[in-house]
């Protein structure tokens, strides 16, 4: 039986919070060749562990090349071709938070809810004779929703960074993207959509449906479930 892989972020936020709310249950993370190094020890678990990516954590929990991971709901859902199905939520960590929301230009007096947008991109159509621009890196994320709110008139634009600047750079008309003070929003004249909150995000312990599971994962899985300051034996 091959060893349980786990993966934690290799840059930024998420690898410094997720370092330490593994520190405080108990299981510091030593970086294997230092800063730079992409892999890793867990004091207390015996695991292979890797540092990758919030979206290739995300990506190796749905595909089954990982077991367990730490990385933002958002990429989960978005990566996902099958939706929820592909991975199960252990323990949301309580930072990360992100909302990924549906945002148009303040300018759009008669366009505050999807269905506003709706009518707005077939009125879109007829005028311009094109369909509405939504610029995202959500791809499937934003058609699912789309889709559950009758929005149909529009395309996608793929978006690689600075999303919240496409409409003002005219690649774009909408955007999705996410949002955490919304200063950004504010910032390029956008506005979030009454009911345009698609999902609200934060780091997740998860793991992988398809990868195989065993009772030493089990195992695993209980050390990180326990909170913070319990279960750390100390002499009397
Ligand atoms: N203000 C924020 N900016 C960017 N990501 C944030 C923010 N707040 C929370 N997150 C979460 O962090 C995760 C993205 O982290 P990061 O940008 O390191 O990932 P990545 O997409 O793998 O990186 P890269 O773009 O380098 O491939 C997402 O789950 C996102 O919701
Ligand atoms: O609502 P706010 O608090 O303004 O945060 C949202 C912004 O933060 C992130 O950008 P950031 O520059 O942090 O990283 P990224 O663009 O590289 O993802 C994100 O992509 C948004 O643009």
């Amino acid at each position: 039986m091959s060893r349980i892989t786990i993966a934690v972020p290799s840059k930024g936020r998420l690898k410094e919070q997720t370092e330490d709310w593994l520190a405080s249950i108990g299981h510091t993370v030593r970086q294997i060749g230092g800063e730079r190094g992409y892999t890793a020890e867990i004091e207390g678990i015996d695991a292979e562990v890797r540092l990758l990516s919030a979206s290739e954590i995300a990506q190796g929990l749905i595909e089954g090349s990982l077991h367990l991971g730490v990385t933002g709901e958002d990429l989960l859902h978005d990566l996902s071709p099958d939706g929820p199905v592909d991975f199960e939520v252990l323990k949301r960590l309580g930072f990360g938070g992100a909302d990924v929301v549906v945002a148009v230009p303040q300018a759009w007096f008669d366009v505050d809810t999807m269905a506003d947008l709706e009518a707005a991109g077939a009125a879109f159509r007829k005028a311009h004779n094109r369909r509405l621009r939504v610029a995202t890196k959500y791809l499937r994320i934003t058609r699912r929703y789309f889709a559950q709110k009758s929005v149909g008139e529009y395309r996608l634009v793929e978006s690689a960074g600075a999303t919240e600047a496409a409409p003002a750079t005219g690649t774009a008309d909408v955007v999705v993207d996410i949002t955490t003070t919304g200063a950004t929003l504010r910032a390029n004249g956008l506005k979030v959509l009454d009911d345009g909150v698609i999902l609200k995000s934060q780091a997740s312990l998860t793991r992988s449906i398809r990868a195989p599971w065993s009772e030493e994962a089990n195992s695993i899985v209980q050390s990180l479930m326990r909170q913070p300051g319990t279960g750390t034996k100390r002499p009397l």
